[in-house]
């Protein structure tokens, strides 16, 4: 069976787009930056398609006219994107992804699970109440920049918040590249304000902790059912369905929604990126102290401190990157020091087994 996937590969046809149907793959996700990663021969000998479901013993996949499942082969994970090889379908090449979500896998040798790929928006979401928490919401932000995922603020239940004004303002000294949005997920708001970033062929995601809302959002943007494309329920012996662990839900519009409760696992790890994207000035200024090991604290020739001085920064931000700068370095010690002990328990256990076999 050929296929002409010539109109997915970048600059086809003329400079103005004219108004066409989307097509089922740009639905699932697809984009110029997965068909630059292949040519016109490869996607016709091996059709692309987007892991919508991870089962323990196989992915279910679906592209242009294909829905099916393949061996867990490939190292790919919900959100990615196969080049599908109908003869040797667990050989099926992953391609690059745009952003992805990791954690760490404690007790094994290799360090970090993937959790999702090629996620556009991931919103982070916290409730108008003391659950409210600036540092938390940059944890999360600094996560989202480590990814690559865009991240926005959603600001829940100001229904039943006196003035939610103060927090928004806490919420906006995150970064100016982040938006804040307040939402009423209770009620018919969040269809509307969502949805610059849920139109079709967008992946989207939500951090947060329990009960600030995740799921009440979640179900609004589904009101009006889950599409038909995304029948990725399974049924159990008692023929009840069951949400299995990764899956992405397209809504009827054609947003991909990730449900996976190993979102919520994740931690911050590794995020020294995220922290630089997000902390970016005072890292610049950093580099700038005379001492490379410069605490900013009574340091001579301090930039940072100067900057603070200067009132250019803000002595809050400046904590808080300090304890994330912190956090961040004592997570890789911890790991490194835990990825020994693994090491040496595994030599335990391996001298114990030899000894009793002899
Ligand atoms: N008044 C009001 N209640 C809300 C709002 N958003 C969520 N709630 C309520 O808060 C409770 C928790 O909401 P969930 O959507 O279950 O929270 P969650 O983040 O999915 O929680 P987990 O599933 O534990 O992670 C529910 O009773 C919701 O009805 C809001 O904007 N206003
Ligand atoms: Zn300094």
């Amino acid at each position: 069976m050929t296929r002409d996937y010539s109109q997915f590969l970048p600059n086809a046809g003329t400079g103005k787009a004219p108004e066409r149907a989307r097509s089922r793959l740009e639905i699932l996700g697809w984009k110029p930056f997965f068909s630059q990663q292949a040519s016109i021969e490869d996607l016709a000998a091996t059709p692309p398609v987007r892991v919508v479901e991870v089962h323990r013993t196989k992915l279910h996949v679906m592209g242009e006219g294909l829905d099916l499942t393949i061996p867990p082969g490939p190292d790919a994970t919900v959100g990615d994107w196969l080049l599908y090889d109908p003869l040797n379908p667990s050989e099926s090449k992953v391609l690059e992804r745009t952003s992805k979500f990791e954690r760490r896998a404690p007790g094994h040798d290799r360090t970090t699970q993937l959790i999702a790929a090629n996620v556009d928006t991931v919103f982070i979401v916290s409730s108008l109440n003391r659950e409210f928490n600036v540092a938390r919401l940059e944890r999360y932000v600094a996560l989202a920049f480590e990814a690559e995922v865009t991240p926005v603020i959603l600001l829940t239940k100001p229904d039943l918040c006196a003035d939610p004004a103060p927090f928004v303002d806490q919420a906006n000294t995150i970064s100016n590249r982040v938006l804040v949005e307040v939402i009423n997920a209770k009620s018919d708001e969040p269809l509307t304000k969502l949805a610059p970033w849920c139109k079709p062929g967008q992946t989207i995601a939500f951090l947060g902790s329990s009960g600030v809302g995740k799921s009440t959002l979640v179900n609004a943007l589904f009101q009006e059912g889950v599409a038909a494309t995304a029948a990725v329920r399974e049924e159990d012996s008692r023929g009840r369905h069951t949400t299995t662990r990764r899956q992405l839900h397209f809504t009827t519009e054609g947003c991909a929604v990730l449900d996976t409760p190993g979102m919520r696992e994740v931690q911050l790890t590794d995020v020294e990126a995220g922290i630089a994207g997000l902390f970016a000035d005072i890292v610049e200024l950093a580099g700038q102290c005379r001492f490379n090991d410069c605490a900013h604290e009574t340091e001579p020739g301090c930039a940072v401190r100067a900057a603070l001085d200067r009132g250019e920064i803000e002595l809050a931000r400046l904590a808080r990157w300090r304890k994330l700068a912190a956090e961040e370095k004592f997570n890789n010690t911890s790991l490194s020091r835990r990825k020994s002990a693994d090491k040496s328990l595994h030599k335990t256990i391996n001298s114990v087994q030899q000894r009793n076999r002899k």
